[in-house]
């Protein structure tokens, strides 16, 4: 009889979760994962997916009002929140019912169930099981932070934003980072009153600046309102349901929504680490060496709950390096430098590599190559709004050490650059490559 009911148990089927169980499974490991929510985890569920649905539903507000300059005519435009709530919500049907596929078609053995570690090599679900597994990976990803102000009951985070019963007149949206940006830029697209709120008068924190400050410009152009280095100190809620939010140092906003987006902290409260003797970081993070291994040499941690880069592509190739690490018989890490990310906000901005200020910091000497540019589509349609490219140049090897850009269609433009920018090429090598026209990615290839 085998030592342990498993070779690997998994905590969450999320991005992480969900990929280490398979790929341990298709090494020939017998693997099971505990799901406490929903499978698919945050990206699928409340994340990434219906976020991007969103901002897909939302942008057809200026593409319909586009098209009647090129020749077509509508009925009257009306919007229906609760018919767009509803898809993504099927959406999100069709996506966990294909994850949980994933998992049986892979022999991965899946319970519905919250689970907690009670020993290095032992988990106790809620439905009153106890499990051993020769490893355990932890992949219970973050959850959003709530800062503490009178009130904060009211307020929403993105885990409910995707359900509201209908959509509010005004919204108040505190943080700047990635969540706070793109729901404003939703709800503002969708026709709300939408103020942004922070704690600091920066945006996008470690960001290309320049994108950053022409990110501010458009979307304040387009309706968006800013306090920045105003942060909520607490809400009231009235009888007919709307809200009058207070500021630190200005003045007080009526809202029918508050959405507060002020980053996610590890899920690890009450998950038990300290009976396998692993101490949690400052954050509550899981600790890990490059391979994802924890104190305890049988428990693996990877994503979002390693604290290091809350993004799904990276939670994935964390998961399939664990995979391949401890059932592959090929230990391999993953490289954190040359990152590509993206903020979905509208206009949306991208990014890969150094940004100026981290290159400067470096002491590194830099050739900087703008383009500022008005999009064609832009052009056809009077709007001012422009696009910015960055290039960030090594000057003495001539490498492209970064690439930041906002403007329409950046991160799919991004993530085909960024090739060039892992693989190490130059600014000659850009100079070289023939321009696609019309096209805004030619810019690219054209700074002089
Ligand atoms: C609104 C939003 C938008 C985002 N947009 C993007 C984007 O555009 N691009 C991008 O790259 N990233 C985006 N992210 C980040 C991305 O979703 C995460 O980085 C990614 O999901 C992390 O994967 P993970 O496997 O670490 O955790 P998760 O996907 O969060 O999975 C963890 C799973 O563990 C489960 N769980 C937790 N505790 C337990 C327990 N004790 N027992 C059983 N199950 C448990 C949870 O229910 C969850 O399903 C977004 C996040 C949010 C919130
Ligand atoms: N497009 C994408 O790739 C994408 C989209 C959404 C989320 N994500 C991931 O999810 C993570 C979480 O997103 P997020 O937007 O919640 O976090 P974030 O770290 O990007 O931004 C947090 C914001 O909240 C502010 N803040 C922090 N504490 C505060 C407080 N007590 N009071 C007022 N303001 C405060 C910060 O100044 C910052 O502007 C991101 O780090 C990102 O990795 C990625």
């Amino acid at each position: 009889m085998a030592e342990f009911d498993y070779d690997l148990f998994v905590i969450g089927a999320g991005s992480g979760g969900v990929r280490a169980s398979r790929i341990a499974a298709s090494h020939g490991a017998r693997v099971a994962v505990a799901e406490e929510f929903r499978v698919g985890g945050t990206c699928v569920i409340r994340g990434c997916v219906p976020k991007k649905l969103l901002v897909y539903a939302s942008q057809f507000a200026e593409e319909l009002h586009d098209t009647a300059k090129l020749g077509w005519t509508f009925g009257e435009k009306t919007f229906d929140w609760a018919a767009l709530r509803d898809f993504v919500a099927s959406d999100v049907d069709r996506l966990e019912r294909a994850y949980t596929s994933t998992l049986a078609n892979n022999k991965v053995e899946h319970f519905a169930a919250r689970a907690t570690v009670t020993g290095p090599n032992s988990v106790a679900l809620s439905d009153g099981r106890t499990i051993t597994a020769k490893y355990i990976l932890i992949a219970v990803g973050a959850w959003p932070v709530m800062p503490a102000f009178p009130g904060n009951e009211h307020a929403i985070t993105s885990n409910e934003v995707f359900h509201l019963p209908t959509l509010p007149r005004r919204v108040v949206v505190q943080g700047a980072g990635y969540i706070a940006l793109e729901f404003a830029g939703i709800f503002n697209a969708l026709g709300c009153e939408v103020t942004v709120v922070n704690r600091s008068d920066k945006i996008l924190r470690g960001y290309e600046e320049a994108m950053t400050e022409r990110l501010l410009k458009i979307t304040a152009e387009r309706g968006i309102q800013y306090r920045l280095g105003h942060p909520i100190t607490g809400i009231e809620k009235h009888a007919d349901g709307s809200m009058t939010v207070s500021l630190s140092g200005a003045d007080p906003i009526e809202a029918d929504c508050v959405l507060v987006a002020t980053g996610r902290k590890p899920k690890t409260d009450g998950l038990g680490l300290e009976t396998a003797g692993i101490t949690l970081g400052a954050n509550g993070e899981v600790p890990v060496d490059a391979y994802n291994a924890t104190a305890c040499p049988s428990i693996y941690a990877v994503g979002d709950v390693t604290d290091r880069v809350q993004l799904t592509p990276v939670a994935i190739r964390e998961g399939h390096a664990f995979a391949d690490t401890v059932f592959g018989g090929a230990p391999r890490t993953i490289a954190y430098d040359h990152i590509p990310s993206a903020v979905f906000s509208q206009p949306p901005l991208a990014g890969v590599g150094l940004t100026e200020a981290q290159a400067r910091a470096e002491g590194r000497e830099i050739k900087v190559f703008t383009s500022d540019f008005r999009p064609m589509k832009n052009m056809f349609f009077a709007r001012a709004e422009r696009g910015f490219y960055k290039l960030i140049v090594d000057a003495a090897s001539d490498k492209v050490i970064g690439v930041h850009m906002i403007g329409p269609d950046s991160p799919e433009i991004l993530q085909a650059v960024a090739i060039a920018v892992k693989a190490g090429l130059t600014k000659a090598d850009f100079d070289a490559t023939v321009a696609l026209h019309p096209s805004m990615a030619e810019e690219l290839v054209l700074m002089r």
